[in-house]
C-alpha cells in the first residue's frame, strides 16, 4: 500500500512516521509550507526547524520526503474565507477550512492521488460500518481533534488513516522519547493555520482597516465606550474591550450599524444559548436521518473542546436545527456546529452556525 504521510515536525506527526515502520509500511513523508515568509517578515514562521526535523525524521525511518507548498491555495481558499467572514461579523474557523480545501483538498489533487492512503497526525480514528467509513473520535478524549476534521468528505475520509488516534497523547511522547526523536519535547503546535502564529488583530487591521463605532451594554442601552470596529470583537470574548468595571462579555454584534454589545459580570446569563441553527449541513460519510419529523438525539460541539454537549436535532427544510440539553456559551453565527452520535463516538456532519444576531 502506497501512504503518504503528512509530517509537521511536531510529536504527533512524527510518531505517525514511527507507527508506520512498526508496521511494515514505508511511507512517503511530505511537509507543506504554508507561511507568510516573504510578507513583510511580520510572522514568525517555524517553518525551518519544522523542516530540519522532518528531515531528520525521514533519514532516521529510511522515507522519501518532499517539501511542497500549498502557500496561494491557502491565500486563496482559506485566508480570503477568513477576511469574508469577519468581514460579515461571522466568527470563522479558518483550521477547520484548512483541513478541508488545503491539508486534504488541494494535496490530493496535486500529490496525494497517488497514494491509496493519507496519514496524518490528527487525534482521530476511523471506523468501518457495513463496508462504509466513518469519522470517529481519538481514544484521548481531551485530545480528541474530530472537531476540526467535522466539514471533510466521505472521500477524504475513506482515504485519511490516523495513526496515533489509537494512543494516549501521553504514550505519543513516551513512544518519541523512547525512539529518540528530537520532536518529542516540542510544544504542541496551534494547528498549521496562520492565523495561529500572527497577531491576529494586525491581520485584521490590514485588510479591514479601522471603522470606530459604538460599545453598548446589551441590557440598558447604555453607551459604554468606543470600538476600532467590530471585526476586531468576538461572540464570547471577555478581554480587549478597553472598559473599565468589568469583566465584560461581547453578546452580540450589529454589523449594519457597527454595534458591539456587551454584558457584564463573571458568568452572565446572556452569554448562553440552548438553540443552535446550522445552515448547509453536510454529512461526512452519508445521511443517516433523510426526511424526518420529530427529533433525533445527538451530541455536538460548537468549538473545539474536550466535553460534547448532549441535544436533540430536528430537520426544519434545509437547515438542521439542535435544541441542547445544557446551556452553550457562546454561539457564534460562522463557526462550525459539529454533530455526532449519542454515544459521541461516531462523527455525523457538520453545518455552520446561522444564528439571527439581530
Ligand atoms: N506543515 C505541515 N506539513 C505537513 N503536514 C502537516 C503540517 N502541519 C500539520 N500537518 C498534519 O496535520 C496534523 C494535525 O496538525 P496540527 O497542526 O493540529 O498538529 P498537532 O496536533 O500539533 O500535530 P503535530 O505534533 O504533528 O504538529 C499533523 O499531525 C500533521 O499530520
Amino acid at each position: 500500500m502506497k501512504i503518504a504521510a503528512l509530517v509537521s515536525g511536531g510529536v504527533d506527526s512524527s510518531v505517525v512516521v514511527h507507527q508506520l515502520k512498526e508496521q511494515g509500511y514505508d511511507p512517503t513523508i511530505f511537509y507543506i509550507r504554508i507561511g507568510m515568509e516573504d510578507e513583510q517578515g511580520y510572522i514568525d514562521c517555524p517553518a525551518e526547524e519544522d523542516i530540519e526535523i522532518t528531515t531528520y525524521i525521514a533519514k532516521k525511518y529510511g522515507c522519501k520526503m518532499e517539501v511542497v507548498s500549498l502557500h496561494e491555495e491557502y491565500w486563496e481558499n482559506v485566508v480570503s474565507y477568513t477576511i469574508d467572514a469577519v468581514k460579515r461579523g461571522l466568527t470563522p474557523n479558518p483550521d477547520m477550512m484548512c483541513n478541508k480545501l488545503i491539508k486534504f483538498g488541494c494535496f490530493e489533487q496535486k500529490w496525494g492521488h497517488e497514494f491509496d492512503k493519507i496519514a496524518t497526525g490528527h487525534y482521530a480514528t476511523t471506523t468501518e460500518i457495513n463496508g462504509k467509513t466513518w469519522l470517529s473520535t481519538a481514544k484521548d478524549h481531551v485530545k480528541d481533534q474530530t472537531y476540526f476534521l467535522g466539514q471533510i468528505d466521505y472521500l477524504q475520509v475513506s482515504k485519511l488513516m490516523f495513526p496515533i488516534g489509537n494512543l494516549l497523547k501521553s504514550k505519543v511522547r513516551a513512544i518519541a522519547a523512547q525512539a529518540g526523536l528530537p520532536s518529542a519535547q516540542r510544544k504542541d503546535s496551534q494547528g498549521i493555520c496562520f492565523l495561529g502564529k500572527i497577531n491576529y488583530n494586525d491581520f485584521i487591521r490590514r485588510y479591514l482597516g479601522e471603522r470606530k463605532g459604538k460599545i453598548v451594554e446589551l441590557e440598558t442601552g447604555k453607551i459604554l465606550g468606543k470600538h476600532d470596529g467590530y471585526w476586531y470583537h468576538t461572540i464570547g470574548q471577555r478581554k480587549g474591550l478597553g472598559l473599565s468595571g468589568g469583566p465584560w462579555f461581547v453578546i452580540k454584534k450589529d454589523t449594519k450599524r457597527n454595534i458591539v454589545y456587551v454584558s457584564n459580570g463573571y458568568d452572565p446569563e446572556t452569554q448562553y444559548g440552548k438553540v443552535v441553527n446550522l445552515a448547509g449541513f453536510s454529512f461526512i460519510t452519508e445521511d443517516i436521518w433523510g426526511d424526518f419529523n420529530g427529533s433525533k438525539d445527538i451530541t455536538f460541539k460548537i468549538r473545539h473542546t474536550p466535553e460534547f454537549t448532549r441535544g436533540r436535532i430536528e430537520k426544519i427544510g434545509d437547515l438542521y436545527r439542535i435544541y441542547s440539553d445544557d446551556k452553550v456559551q457562546g454561539i457564534a453565527s460562522g463557526q462550525f456546529g459539529v454533530v455526532y452520535d449519542n454515544d459521541s463516538k461516531l462523527c455525523i456532519g457538520s453545518g455552520m452556525i446561522a444564528n439571527d444576531e439581530d
